[in-house]
């Protein structure tokens, strides 16, 4: 019977619900949210906007986004205890720190214990809000400094950009990051908000979910990718050296960071607006040699663009980060800020008519056997 059960070894190509939030096309390379596409939403759109599309479905009047900008900035605050835990964390990784006090956060708060619709919406939202938060906080305590409370004058990424740095973004720096957010905002079956997806299906809060779906992106596979492609743009050095650097790589079968997807078999959708984003970036702040080394490395790996082999949402967004000073550690929680909603939603989607998610694993190992007392083996 084994040898007739077709095993789909990482669930490659395999269908395990519907889903109408977002729409991967991996041939063509198009992906929409809810119907709108990702290049619209990323030059006319705003997180906050994008955030109320995919919770609720439908793009918000003028009213609805007030009153949930509104719900937004309600929601910045931290208890006590959290920035206690924040501090005796201080050393750990930011992304280690960031799943820690989202944690805590479901101990302390007693509203995080509720399931059901509104509460994943009103946790959502919260949490929402309170990510980008600990991430900021942390980054000041690691460094000494006092945490910055939040403006409620500032929008979502503006805020960020605040609290991270205790400096007014330019318009400018407020915007690439609003655009970064919306571009990592949602992204169907990927590997995070799957296992957001597992957690939500055993009936649990909403906490839980966004702590599982944190361990998940936080490896090179998925979103450590922008980190890893950093520290591949400093060991490359310069554009010349980037040719033997891929080489190198592939003839030691080891994969380039930033290039490849499990559905894109064309360019990820993303990358076009990360792309624009570094080479404009690089060249306000007289550092071209940036871009120039990234397009380097997607020259020298033209010739293994076998399978559609391209860059993803990742390759250029690191560099971004580090034009605007921010540490190289902080660019998976980053990722987490924008992909908020994503997960949210997805837990919310998971549990309207739950199905526990529980698929098999074939079994390879010995024949049936005789148990030998410990003194006989
Ligand atoms: C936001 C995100 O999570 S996007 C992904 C971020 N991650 C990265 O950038 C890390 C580098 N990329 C990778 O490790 C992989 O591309 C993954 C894990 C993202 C996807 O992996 P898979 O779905 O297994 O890749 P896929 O089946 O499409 O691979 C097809 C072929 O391309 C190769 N390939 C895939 N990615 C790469 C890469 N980055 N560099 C070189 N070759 C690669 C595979 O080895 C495979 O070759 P083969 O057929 O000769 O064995
Ligand atoms: O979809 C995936 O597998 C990974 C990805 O690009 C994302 O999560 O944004």
């Amino acid at each position: 019977m084994s040898e007739n059960v077709k095993i789909n070894r990482g669930l490659k190509g395999v269908y395990f619900e519907r889903c109408g939030v977002s729409d991967i096309d991996g041939a063509r390379g198009e992906l929409s949210y809810r119907g709108y596409s990702i290049h619209d939403l990323a030059t006319r759109s705003s997180f906050e906007e994008v955030c109320y599309l995919l919770i609720f479905g439908e793009l918000p009047t003028t009213e609805e986004l007030a009153a949930f900008d509104a719900r937004l900035k309600a929601a910045r605050v931290l208890p006590d205890a959290v920035y206690d835990i924040i501090a005796a964390c201080g050393a750990g990784h930011p992304m280690d720190v960031l799943r820690t006090a989202v944690s805590a956060l479901a101990a302390l708060e007693p509203a995080a214990r509720e399931v059901g619709e509104e509460a994943f919406i009103e946790n959502g939202i919260r949490l929402t809000s309170q990510v980008p938060m600990i991430i900021a906080a942390h980054e000041a305590i690691r460094n000494g400094r006092d945490p910055v409370a939040a403006d409620d004058s500032l929008g979502h990424a503006a805020n960020w950009l605040w609290m991270l740095k205790g400096k007014k973004p330019s318009e400018d720096a407020a915007r690439l990051a609003d655009v970064d957010f919306i571009l990592h905002a949602e992204h169907g079956a990927n590997a995070s908000s799957f296992a957001a997806r597992v957690t939500i299906g055993t009936e649990t809060n909403l906490h839980g979910g966004i702590v599982t779906a944190l361990s998940t992106l936080a490896g090179p596979a998925h979103g450590g990718a922008a980190e890893d492609v950093m520290k591949m743009v400093h060991e490359i050095g310069k554009p010349e050296n980037a040719a033997a650097y891929v080489k190198a790589k592939r003839a030691a079968k080891e994969a380039v960071t930033g290039f490849g997807h499990r559905v894109y078999r064309k360019e990820d959708p993303r990358a076009r607006h990360m792309r624009e984003g570094v080479r404009k970036l690089g060249e306000e702040m007289g550092a071209p040699e940036w871009y120039e080394i990234l397009q380097a490395v997607v020259e020298a790996m033209k010739p293994y663009a076998r399978h559609g082999l391209n860059v993803n949402v990742d390759f250029y967004s690191g560099v971004i980060y580090q034009l605007h000073g921010i540490p190289m550690d902080l660019y998976v929680p980053i990722f987490a800020i924008g992909r908020m909603p994503g997960w949210v939603i997805q837990c919310i989607e998971q549990q309207r008519g739950n199905i526990l998610i529980r698929p098999l694993t074939l079994y390879n190992g010995p024949e049936p056997r005789a148990y030998l007392p410990i003194a006989a083996r």
